[in-house]
């Protein structure tokens, strides 16, 4: 019998912790040769890559496609490039309205290559949810993927309605909690993401509208883990966000990391941040890194500094700076240390503190057994390569649902040490309190530390067991293709 392909099309958002998620999900979505090869209509992917809008973006997003081209093993994924759209910059000060509004752009480029190439189902990122239209369009099962935590998928899905409960913006419910199903109260003023807070932003509309969009897709993947997030997964199963209405199917494929490959790390031994770990003894060393676009000034860097050395552990810090002046891009500069970092301090603390001013491979160091803490922003994808290598946290959150991921990896998830971060005076942490925390996640005394320790291993072992053959990601991923096959097939 001759196999037809169902070709299956991918539309990342081009920011790096979303297009890099994308592309590996659609790598678990094509499995091994063997899997697919047993079945009469085999999946093919194509990764239709919007061009970035920034310069520094689109070369980020170039590297990393190219990086994919190249790897072996990834035959039936194949890359079609987006022609550039202007950018809608007159709202680049509000991410989340552009990342949308940018998304909102494609969709004619998205609808002309869906009609060249043939799709027989469209996976789009979560501020792409515009797209549905062209889907229902072309008549083309849509799916959406969402890169982050149940937890927050659970409040977009509740947003439409609480907009309409809570008469006031979410800012002003400061000592107040907000009811999301499956999460403990959650603390308006420390949990809610900053996008979700004020009523009138543009950013919060776009909000409450994906919210919507998202029960009338075909189905949600999400990248988490039934055994880390089971009841926040439970109630938006059981229609508890929308009363009334039940939520489009849920596929929980994570954990969605990518390893290059390898279960263990990507290789990278000869970068000099591995190197130094090489040195260090087993489980000694906190590691401190705030993703795509964290970055500290000298007075929150000077806090961090006089923490570290006060808590007298080894540490290896990726310390980045400002945006340039004047650039659209928000990505971080490497870090000035002369200019960003107390007088001396590198000196006193040479012989067990690195402090690296660039990206750093973050996965390697993850893996590495010399790390035994990760002081991090709680950017979803950090936090599951975290708990992939069993690696406790002390979340510090800076922006987008960080604060909200914080929340759930203290309160539900236990695998953290809780710190306080002052949001009135822009996520700033005082020396005192991060020493504390360093100290409790690495091994003091403390009870909590010595949970978020024991807990993190237990969820390493889940996520480890959920991608094996008995697994529940596992068991996601071949429900997500037999539905996929089965609307091609309709
Ligand atoms: O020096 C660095 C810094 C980061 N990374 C990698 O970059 C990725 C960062 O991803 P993530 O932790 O998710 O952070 P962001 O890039 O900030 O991701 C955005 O997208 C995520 C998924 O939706 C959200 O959870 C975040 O809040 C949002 O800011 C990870 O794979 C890291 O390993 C490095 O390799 N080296």
């Amino acid at each position: 019998m001759v196999s037809s392909s169902v070709n299956v099309l991918l539309l990342p958002e081009p920011g790096s912790g979303h297009l890099m998620s994308l592309i590996e999900a659609g790598k678990r979505l094509l499995g091994s040769q063997g899997a697919d090869s047993s079945s009469s209509s085999p999946l093919t992917v194509t990764v239709l890559v919007p061009h970035a809008a920034t310069a520094e973006s689109a070369s980020e997003v170039d590297a990393h496609v190219r990086r994919v081209e190249a790897s072996s093993g990834v035959t039936s994924m194949r890359f079609h490039r987006l022609p550039a759209v202007a950018p809608p910059t007159e709202c680049a000060g509000n991410p989340q309205e552009f990342k949308s509004r940018y998304m909102e752009l494609q969709k004619p480029h998205v609808a002309s290559t869906a009609r060249e190439l043939g799709a027989a189902a469209i996976v789009v990122d979560f501020f792409a949810t515009t797209v549905l239209d062209v889907a229902r369009e072309l008549g083309v099962p849509a799916y959406v993927y969402f890169t982050s935590t149940a937890g927050l998928l659970a409040l977009s899905l509740r947003l439409p309605a609480l907009d309409a409960e809570v008469g006031v913006d979410f800012e002003a419910l400061e000592g107040t909690v907000v009811d999301v199903p499956g999460l403990p109260p959650v603390p308006a003023g420390p949990a809610l993401p900053g996008f979700m807070a004020r009523k009138g932003s543009p950013n919060y509309a776009w909000f409450v509208y994906h919210g919507k969009r998202f029960m009338d897709f075909d189905g949600i993947i999400i990248n988490t883990v039934a055994e880390l997030e089971p009841g926040l997964l439970s109630a938006i199963a059981e229609g508890k966000c929308v009363p009334g209405r039940a939520a489009p199917p849920v596929y929980p494929i994570g954990p969605v990391v990518d390893l290059g490959g390898a279960k263990e790390a990507p290789p990278s031994s000869s970068h000099e941040c591995v190197a130094w770990l090489d040195a260090q003894p087993a489980a000694s060393v906190v590691f401190l890194c705030f993703g795509s676009l964290g970055w500290f000034d000298a007075a929150k860097a000077r806090e961090v500094a006089v923490g570290l050395e006060r808590s007298g552990h080894r540490f290896l810090w990726v310390l980045r700076g400002p945006p340039a002046p004047g650039s659209l891009s928000p990505h971080p500069t490497d870090g000035d240390l002369d200019a960003l970092l107390p007088e001396g301090f590198l000196d006193r603390t040479r012989d067990r503190g690195l402090v690296w001013p660039k990206w750093a491979p973050q996965k390697a160091v993850l893996a590495h057994p010399a790390v035994g803490g990760f002081v991090t922003h709680c950017g979803w994808n950090s936090t599951l390569e975290s708990l992939w290598h069993g690696v406790p946290l002390a979340p510090w959150p800076l922006y987008a649902e960080q604060h909200l991921n914080a929340f759930e990896l203290v309160s539900c998830m236990g695998v953290a040490v809780a710190m306080e971060v002052d949001r009135k005076r822009d996520n700033f942490v005082e020396a005192a309190e991060l020493e504390r925390a360093v100290r409790s996640l690495m091994g003091g005394e403390s009870e909590e530390g010595r949970k978020a320790r024991d807990k993190a291993k237990e969820m390493r072992d889940a996520c480890r067991k959920a991608v094996e053959e008995s697994g529940s990601s596992h068991a996601a991923l071949q429900r997500l293709r037999d539905a996929i096959r089965r609307g091609a097939a309709a």
